[in-house]
């Protein structure tokens, strides 16, 4: 939608656009309205070249005591996805630049999460436990040992791509361990064929992982709703214990994304602390029905 065209419009809402490590992040400020952002106006949004995005997280009033605020995640599909990383860093910084305040409980389709911006301006989220039972992923049939199951890419004699690793942090994934530069495989190719597998009945994040360290992995995804993004946080998080499980690292562990470091810690009590940056590129008004735009030229990092 272009600016011009927009103008005519009703613009209701305030809205930045953010990334976390490349993921294409856009935070809508819906506290106060009863509006709700639609598939529609969701995909209106991701074919503007100018707000094209990998997630939308909506902001609503919180719902639950003790939260400040409900979280919807949308893909760019107009899919709701149940956990975004890369996108609640993005919702904490918008708000502590908007309340000056550091520490965050927001409700989402996954559960209830805590996240906080450091004196570093880096952001840790608490994405909660992580899940392995096959019905939990969930798989449509039954596995007993989530670390590797039986699924392969590729000719059946030599397959591309077998035996993932599944985990749910509250959004299904599949990572796929690889010992060559996870750059050297047609993810692009493979990915929306294993989104889609029968064996995801929602669906699917396809990653693949070379494990570099005892602490350290590089990764890239293919994600359920969206395709290739340059940073997936959940999928971070995903590998991250998924590696730990397989023996292959310890729990702390930083993953190398296209876009940059993220550090998870898979603590004791089986919280999985996930810690990256996220950056702020410019803010407008927004119709929540329509998906229709206007760019504010003069906004500095104002809150979402
Ligand atoms: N595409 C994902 C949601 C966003 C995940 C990703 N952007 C992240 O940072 O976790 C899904 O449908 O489960």
């Amino acid at each position: 939608m272009t600016d011009s065209a927009a103008r005519d419009t009703d613009l209701s809402v305030a809205f930045a656009r953010m990334n976390g490590l490349g993921n294409e992040i856009v935070v809508v400020d819906l506290r106060g309205s009863a509006a709700r952002i639609s598939a529609a106006a969701a995909r209106a949004l991701a074919e503007d070249p100018a707000t094209r995005f990998d997630q939308i997280m909506a902001i609503h009033d919180p719902r639950l005591d003790g939260t400040d605020a409900y979280v919807r995640i949308i893909n760019r599909d107009g899919s709701e996805a149940e956990a975004c990383g890369n996108g609640t860093r993005c919702v904490v910084q918008a708000l502590a630049a908007e309340t000056g305040r550091r520490d965050f409980t927001f409700e989402t389709r996954a559960g209830i999460l805590t996240a906080f911006e450091r004196d570093d301006g880096l952001i840790a989220v608490d994405m909660g436990r992580p899940r392995f039972g096959w019905s939990e992923i969930p798989l449509s049939e039954e596995f007993s040992d989530t670390r590797a199951i039986e699924l392969q890419i590729g000719p059946i004699d030599a397959p591309i791509l077998h035996s993932p690793s599944v985990a749910s942090m509250g959004n299904p994934h599949a990572i796929f361990w690889v010992d060559r530069d996870v750059w050297s495989y047609e993810l692009d190719r493979f990915g929306p064929v294993l989104e889609n597998h029968p064996l995801f009945p929602e669906r699917a994040n396809i990653s693949i992982a070379q494990v570099t360290a005892p602490d350290a992995l590089t990764l890239r995804t293919w994600e359920r709703g969206v395709g290739l993004t340059r940073a997936c946080g959940s999928a971070a998080c995903a590998a991250a214990v998924s590696a730990t499980r397989t023996r292959r690292t310890g729990r702390i562990v930083t993953v190398t994304v296209p876009g940059g470091d993220l550090l998870i810690d898979w603590r004791d009590d089986d919280h999985v602390i996930m810690t990256g940056p996220a950056e702020w590129n410019w803010s407008g008004r927004l119709d929540p029905a329509t998906g229709a735009y206007v760019r504010d030229e003069t906004a500095t990092h104002e809150p979402a």
